[in-house]
């Protein structure tokens, strides 16, 4: 498989690595706006940039009939707009705002979880993300991700960043950043009685870029057009 890298910071690096070592070649790496002449010559594009390019690095990639993945979080206020280009362009585009397997198979915990409390009156639950210095965003796409799973399956109607004192139907969400972190997230449900806690730590970013190297592989051979995520791509 060709593979162009938009975004060749600590995750581009790192898919680099993991895709050549599963034998595919990597044809086209850039820190800037793409060139689409390059792009192009690539089976697949990889986006792992900043949450001002991504919209626009996306939507090039889709003008262009290039399949595109891509894992920037902070920038999904224009998603619609991304699925609208998608539908006419007949592209093919997938998205997450975590690809590791682990953090996958989390989310289905999470809302398992949810599911249970959602009788539970007595709990109330809050969300904590703890992530490197160098990290732009916050909350996490991935703490935003649990915080809408939780919504999906309880009474709880929004999430908040920073924590909002008092309203009983929002999900507070607190972000830390700390050196050397790669992602940690953890969900606890609390009573006076007792507490309820999950968490999944990332030891390194080799998951991220593992997941994000088995969706290109799976988009390659993906004969439809539309958005995607990784609960298309694993089989969980
Ligand atoms: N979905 C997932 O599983 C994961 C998502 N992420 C997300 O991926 C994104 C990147 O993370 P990370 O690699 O750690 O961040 P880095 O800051 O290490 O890398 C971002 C890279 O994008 C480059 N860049 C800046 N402007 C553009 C542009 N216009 N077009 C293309 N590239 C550009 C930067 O170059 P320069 O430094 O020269 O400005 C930099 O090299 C973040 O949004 C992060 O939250 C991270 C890990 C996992
Ligand atoms: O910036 C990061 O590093 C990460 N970002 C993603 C997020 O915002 O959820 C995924 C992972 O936690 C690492």
């Amino acid at each position: 498989m060709k593979i162009a890298i938009i975004g060749y910071g600590k995750m581009g690096q790192s898919i680099e690595q993991i895709a050549q070592g599963r034998g595919h070649n990597v044809i086209y790496k850039t820190n800037e706006k793409p060139n689409l002449s390059q792009a192009k010559q690539a089976d697949v594009a990889i986006e792992f940039s900043i949450p001002e390019a991504a919209f626009d690095n996306i939507s090039e990639c889709i003008k262009n009939q290039i399949p595109v993945i891509s894992g920037t979080t902070g920038w999904l206020d224009q998603f619609e707009d991304v699925a609208r280009l998608v539908e006419k362009n007949h592209s093919k585009f997938l998205y997450a705002s975590n690809f590791s397997i682990g953090v996958n198979l989390f989310f289905k915990l999470n809302s398992m979880l949810a599911q249970m409390m959602k009788t539970q009156k007595e709990y109330k639950v809050d969300i904590s993300e703890i992530h490197h210095l160098e990290k732009k965003d916050a909350p996490s796409g991935t703490a935003i991700s649990l915080a809408e799973q939780i919504i999906e399956h309880t009474n709880y109607k929004s999430w908040s960043h920073p924590p909002k004192a008092k309203n009983s139907k929002d999900i507070p969400i607190k972000a830390f950043r700390e050196k050397g972190i790669f992602g940690t997230h953890e969900i606890s449900y609390r009573s006076e009685i007792d507490d309820i806690e999950i968490k999944h730590t990332a030891h390194n970013r080799k998951g991220f870029a593992l997941g994000a190297v088995l969706a290109s592989e799976w988009i390659v051979n993906q004969k439809n057009h539309g958005c995607f995520n990784m609960n298309d791509v694993l089989n969980i």
